[in-house]
């Protein structure tokens, strides 16, 4: 647990950046300081590993004040992930993660042995291990960072902008391969980021500050959405509040029911899929039972190839968000959204007026745990 008590920070020419920050980052969870340009989220974060001192008030690790900590002691204790990961140019990739290892006394084998690891755990493989950072793209360096910033196995993390310097799609891989990562590891996080759509997918605690540096709401991501303290935090999150908050999984909670859908492989004829269908679209599986598309039975001439299938339709995974599956309905040429198991196979399909339904079930469970 990391706690804030009353920090303030004061720079010279009394800019304010901090302003009496009380607050608590729970144990082997993630905590997400968002807030706009210049509110103190940097400052902040820094304040945590003595790399900026408070003007006034303390921070606690696991109930212990830092600023009377031995400053090298309290950083081993703390893993840093910066912007552009920060690695040492002049050594090679495995050289950058075993070198925090190193900083706690771990013997050189073990720590190589303990980076080639970590390598691995966040999604680059072996081949990388004797390159040099400029010879890696922005997101793997990202994920040298980490690695990095892990191998020390440190009980806290903090991460400024860690996914910001890479294009939005490989931002989205690193955002899910460090969700599935932190899953595994459960550190105690802070990670600061100026983008709220970032801190509502990672954090399980968003914290939002104002310009100033004042608190303006601490809360979960789906309380953020569906109770924003005030006009500050309701504009910082944007318009679409009603309906980001399907984005989470434990909505979806119960379930949407799941139809038997009838389906056809490749080749068949257009007697064969007149059979099945139930109206103008069959779906189209491989051998494994996994969906390829969907075949449209009106316009077949021949035995069905590959090239006769529509694939506008988006698969969600079984126990995804309401809103990965109502993507996949109204992205589904037949209107019925496909739902597959973890592996690709088919699991069945669901219509709008289930989605509806569910989504209706989350929004009045949702309002009824109001105060
Ligand atoms: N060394 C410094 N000396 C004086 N003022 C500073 C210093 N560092 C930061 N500030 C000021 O403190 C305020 C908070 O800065 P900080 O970098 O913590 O904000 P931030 O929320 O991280 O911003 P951004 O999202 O733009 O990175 C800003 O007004 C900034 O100009």
């Amino acid at each position: 647990m990391i706690t804030f008590d009353t920090v303030s920070k004061h720079y010279r020419g009394q800019t304010v950046a901090v302003d009496k920050l009380s607050l608590t980052a729970p144990t082997g969870k993630l905590t997400i300081f968002v807030g706009p340009s210049g509110c103190g989220k940097t400052t902040s974060l820094r304040m945590v590993n003595r790399l900026i001192a408070p003007s006034s008030g303390r921070i606690l690790l696991d109930g212990e004040p830092t600023d009377t900590m031995d400053v090298a002691v309290l950083r081993r204790k703390i893993g840093y992930v910066i912007q552009n990961a920060g690695l040492f140019p002049h050594r090679t990739v495995v050289q950058n993660i075993a070198t925090t290892a190193r900083l706690n006394g771990t013997p050189k084998d073990q720590a190589l042995r303990i980076a080639h690891d970590l390598l691995e755990r966040v999604g680059l493989s072996s081949a990388f291990a004797n390159r040099y950072p400029w010879q890696l793209s922005g997101g793997q360096q990202q994920r040298v960072g980490v690695a990095r910033a892990l191998a020390s196995d440190p009980k806290f993390m903090l991460m400024d902008e860690p996914f910001s310097a890479v294009d939005p799609v490989v931002r989205g891989q690193l955002q899910d391969e460090f969700l599935r990562l932190q899953r595994d590891i459960g550190k105690t996080i802070i990670m600061v980021t100026h983008d709220i759509d970032e801190a509502l997918k990672l954090g399980d605690q968003v914290v939002v500050l104002r310009t100033g540096g004042t608190l303006a709401q601490v809360a979960t991501p789906q309380e953020l959405l569906a109770r924003p303290a005030d006009d500050f935090v309701a504009d910082f999150i944007g318009r679409d509040r009603g309906y980001r908050v399907l984005g989470f999984a434990e909505f979806a909670k119960g379930g949407v029911p799941l139809g038997a859908e009838p389906t056809a492989t490749l080749g068949a004829t257009p007697e064969t899929l007149r059979q099945i269908a139930t109206d103008r679209w069959v779906l189209v599986t491989d051998p494994l039972n996994r969906p390829l598309g969907w075949a449209d039975v009106d316009s077949l001439k021949g035995p069905l190839r590959d090239g006769d299938l529509n694939l506008s339709g988006t698969l969600a995974v079984e126990g995804s968000s309401l809103r990965h599956v109502l993507d996949a309905v109204l992205s589904s040429p037949s209107g019925r959204g496909v739902i597959v198991g973890q592996s690709g196979e088919l699991m069945g399909t669901v219509t709008l007026s289930h989605v509806a339904e569910a989504i209706e079930a989350a929004r009045t469970g949702r309002l009824g745990t109001q105060p």
